[in-house]
């Protein structure tokens, strides 16, 4: 669409204008490993460096206020992302997986007990699958999955099973799946859940970066996500817990800035939300984060959303056309985020990187943390695109003639 404006964000990213493997542009289309940054965050949190770092919270020497103040302040920015009613509802975690097991160790271990289920999906990534099967075994509780069919979509009919025996105490899931792109039925999830009292987290880490979320609108009660797979940098996330819940919950980590008054036998918690903010935070990198949702602001996420749909569909379209081509996942664009798994007949996925790479292409190779999705789908990997904000439709051009030389070269028809 002639709106967006393409080649101004493209120069925001010094690191597209790179070549690789012997002076060839970099295609990079890895966005759901971990995406490029701009030069707005990266200057944020230089910046943040040469003029106001200082430790949080305690001291009250300027340079103290400044560094408080940046990194309250991509508080409220991660707040007003994702429409939470308060800033005291959001936690900084190091990112979806440090989110999830906060969830896990600090309200699973306090709610779930034996004989309990915990719901999850086959498309999960293993940081929403491996933190509960410890947490089940710890207590004598079940995990029990909702299968996907065919086309990846999630067959609610078993969400009601699982609800009907009254014995489930959270149900959590991706809102869109980092392997098949799926975007989940969270209205048809979170109604059955609300009619059933049973809680719900969102693993948002691939929803995010690329569509609204309004977790009031979503009707869950956990939501986590990461700053590096939405243009922050690594080691920065957020987890968001409805405020009913979250001032239930006992502390997660113990230590400084956690704590109101420690004695030696006895410490009072600290307000909402710095009881789980144990110890000195990643200052700058949180003010990385508050920059990169500027950044995302500044484009409108339905602009996002929209520009990634143009760029998916268009790659559905031209990947089709490669011969020996298995394509996973939905064609039902308004069901499928950025994200496309493929494979080609027999051919490892690894060596299909590999090739693909040698011609700048940069795609992911591997089981994405799914191994249970890839057992599914009676694969041992597959090769993955991933879109974001600065890819192109020529990019989409240069991926499909390296995958037209796997085939060649494969001799596959
Ligand atoms: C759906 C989903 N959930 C959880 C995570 C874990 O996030 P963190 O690693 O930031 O804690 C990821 C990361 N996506 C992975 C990262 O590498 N490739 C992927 O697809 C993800 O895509």
């Amino acid at each position: 669409q002639s709106a967006y404006p393409i080649e101004e964000i493209r120069a925001d990213f010094p690191i597209l204008s790179r070549t690789v493997r012997g002076g060839k542009p970099l295609v990079y289309l890895d966005n759901a490993s971990t995406t490029q940054k701009p030069v707005q965050v990266i200057s944020a949190i230089d910046d943040y460096y040469r003029n106001h770092n200082a430790n949080i919270h305690r001291a009250v020497y300027e340079l103290a206020e400044e560094a408080t103040g940046a990194y309250e302040a991509a508080r409220d920015k991660v707040a007003r992302f994702i429409n939470s009613p308060s800033r005291e509802e959001v936690i900084f975690v190091r990112g979806t997986t440090e989110a999830i097991n906060l969830v896990a160790y600090s309200w699973g271990r306090a709610n779930v007990g034996p004989g309990d289920i915990i719901v999850t999906t086959e498309y999960e990534h293993h940081s929403n699958i491996v933190p509960w099967q410890l947490l089940a075994k710890e207590k004598g509780a079940e995990l029990a999955y909702i299968d996907i069919d065919e086309k990846g979509e999630l067959l609610l009919e078993q969400l009601d099973e699982h609800l009907e025996t009254g014995r489930v105490k959270l149900v959590t899931f991706s809102l869109m799946s980092n392997v098949l792109g799926t975007i989940s039925d969270v209205q048809g999830i979170a109604s059955r859940c609300k009619a059933a009292g049973v809680p719900v987290l969102i693993d948002g880490a691939q929803a995010a970066p690329h569509m609204r979320v309004d977790v009031q609108a979503l009707g869950c009660d956990f939501f986590a996500f990461s700053g590096h797979k939405m243009l922050a940098p690594t080691g920065i996330g957020a987890l968001w817990v409805r405020r009913e819940i979250l001032e239930k919950m006992g502390p997660f980590h113990g230590g400084g800035d956690m704590i109101r008054e420690v004695h030696k036998f006895e410490t009072t918690w600290n307000d909402l939300p710095y009881k789980f903010e144990a110890g000195t935070p990643n200052i700058a990198d949180t003010v990385g984060f508050g920059a990169a949702i500027d950044y995302l602001e500044g484009l409108g996420m339905e602009d996002v959303r929209r520009h990634e749909k143009s760029i998916t569909e268009y790659a559905l379209k031209r990947m089709a056309g490669v011969k020996g081509m298995t394509i996973y996942g939905t064609d039902e664009i308004s069901r499928r985020g950025g994200v496309i798994s493929f494979n080609f007949a027999d051919v490892h996925p690894h060596d299909v990187a590999q090739i693909v790479d040698g011609e700048g292409v940069a795609i992911r190779s591997g089981h994405h943390c799914a191994q249970v999705l890839m057992e599914k789908l009676c694969v041992p990997a597959t090769n993955r695109a991933s879109f974001y904000v600065y890819n192109t439709r020529e990019d989409v051009d240069a991926l499909v003639t390296s995958l037209d030389k796997v085939a060649r070269l494969f001799k596959l028809e």
